[in-house]
């Protein structure tokens, strides 16, 4: 009939002519662009990985916190040429105020911190799972969102704290079964291309923006990182030495460039140094390529990538004692990471390593019989006060249509309330994985 295909779908007379009101107008169903939904399947492996982010965080003794996932515009608008300024999903609200939906987490904690003051005592360590957002034009198809893990460490001004940031990431990868073989971390330090500038007295104030710029390498030619940086005004000599620095491929190359004094290099040494007392050796390498592209960061960066190099990178950090300042508190030293939801994903499909998550409910309860609806509610009731988990039928249906769904629902159970076992305080227990089938009183069920 015309109902049954408009049902259907399939085009005709009445689906071409809805009933016309001005209150029916058909919506885009689909979530807004770059977003995603979450339906019950893509949820589970969510909450998947984020319990695996929390559970490590808890294993180093990091506390939880959230913030607002609007903020104010001006905790971001730093002026170093970032990516994630040009992207910023930003607006004024009707109060006129310019506000943003967070690109990234990191400046929220330093504002939390401050607000906090001395009414914390450091060091902190403190994770957070939230998603952050960009207006991207689609041009590339890219998302507006992810979720993004964070851990950070604040009050601490040596790399012991590095160390275990970096410890605390091997350890997630560990726990997905991913293993050196999959992932690595590359390390660097930007007290190098600092120690570079400071010979060539560039200015302190145009750090943030070289190192910007000097992330965009691979990224955009050659030619104009060159420009950005002459743009920056360093002088052809350092422009040259800076580039020729980040060739350099191990320690003690760097030793010969730069000399044995220079702080880079001794925390440098100490962070590898420490990576051998924690195990995890085998899991970073000194490349001194790696920048990272946000201004803030003042000394170790790392990123964690895929050995095959098929993928963006997995997560990246460092330190940043600066950030606190920037927003008119006193330095507190800090480093920290982000870890997004998606490239993990694609990696542990390359792997084969996603996990296979069904729902699971233990018992699916249903009435033999319109009359009894009442007792089946009461058995729902009796069986969730023990902490068993229920699916109650809740319409009048066949009890064939209650096999099949609690198959669906990869139920061990299925409780059935029928009249004659009912009256006798019974009810019959259907185990669903050996078929065994029994009656049962209803306080001796468990
Ligand atoms: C791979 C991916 O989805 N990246 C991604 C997606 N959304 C973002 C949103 C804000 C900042 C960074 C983002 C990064």
């Amino acid at each position: 009939s015309e109902l049954d295909n408009a049902r259907a779908g399939r085009s005709s007379s009445l689906a071409s002519h809805p009933p016309s009101s001005d209150f029916t107008q058909k919506i885009d169903v689909n979530p807004p662009k770059g977003t995603r939904d979450f339906p019950p399947e893509e949820m589970r492996m969510r909450t998947w990985l984020f319990q695996n982010f929390r559970e490590v965080s808890q294993l180093f003794g990091f506390e939880e916190v959230d913030f607002p996932v609007l903020e104010s515009e001006a905790l971001f608008v730093r002026k170093a040429g970032e990516e994630i300024k040009d992207q910023l999903y930003c607006f004024e609200d009707r109060g006129n105020r310019r506000v943003a939906l967070r690109p990234e987490l990191t400046p929220s904690l330093a504002r939390l911190v401050l607000q906090k003051g001395k009414s914390v005592s450091l060091p902190l360590k403190w994770f957070a799972i939230g998603q952050c957002w960009r207006y991207e034009r689609m041009t590339r198809g890219r998302r507006r969102e992810h979720y993004q893990w964070n851990m950070d460490i604040i009050g601490v001004p040596n790399v012991t704290a590095e160390a275990e940031l970096i410890s605390s990431i091997v350890t997630f990868f560990k726990r997905i079964g991913i293993t050196a073989s999959d992932v690595g971390f590359k390390v660097s330090s930007r007290k190098v291309l600092q120690e570079v500038l400071r010979r060539y007295s560039v200015p302190d104030s145009l750090f943030g923006r070289v190192c910007v710029t000097i992330d965009k390498l691979e990224k955009i030619p050659m030619d104009d990182i060159k420009n950005e940086l002459r743009a920056a005004e360093l002088s052809e000599q350092a422009v040259e030495e800076l580039l020729q620095i980040l060739t350099v491929k191990s320690l003690e190359e760097l030793e010969e460039k730069l000399g044995s004094s220079v702080e880079a290099l001794a925390e440098l040494k100490q962070l590898f140094s420490l990576a051998e007392k924690y195990g995890y050796s085998e899991w970073i390498h000194f490349d001194a390529s790696i920048v990272r592209g946000l201004a803030y960061y003042t000394g170790i960066v790392f990123e964690g990538f895929d050995q095959e190099r098929k993928l963006r990178a997995i997560c990246g950090g460092g330190r940043y004692d600066r950030l606190l300042s920037t927003f008119g508190g006193e330095d507190v030293p800090a480093c920290g990471f982000g870890f997004g939801d998606a490239v993990i994903i694609e990696l542990l499909k390359d792997r084969g390593l996603l996990p296979e998550l069904s729902p699971q409910v233990q018992n699916v309860v249903c009435a033999l019989g319109q009359d009894l609806q009442v007792a089946a509610s009461l058995v729902a009731t009796r069986l969730r006060e023990k902490g068993q988990t229920v699916d109650l039928v809740l319409e009048n249906k066949p009890l064939k249509w209650a096999f099949k769904r609690a198959a669906r629902v990869n139920a061990q159970r299925l409780i059935i309330v029928g009249s004659s076992e009912w009256e006798k305080g019974m009810v019959g227990v259907k185990v669903l994985s050996s078929g065994e089938q029994y009656d049962i009183r209803i306080d001796e069920l468990e």
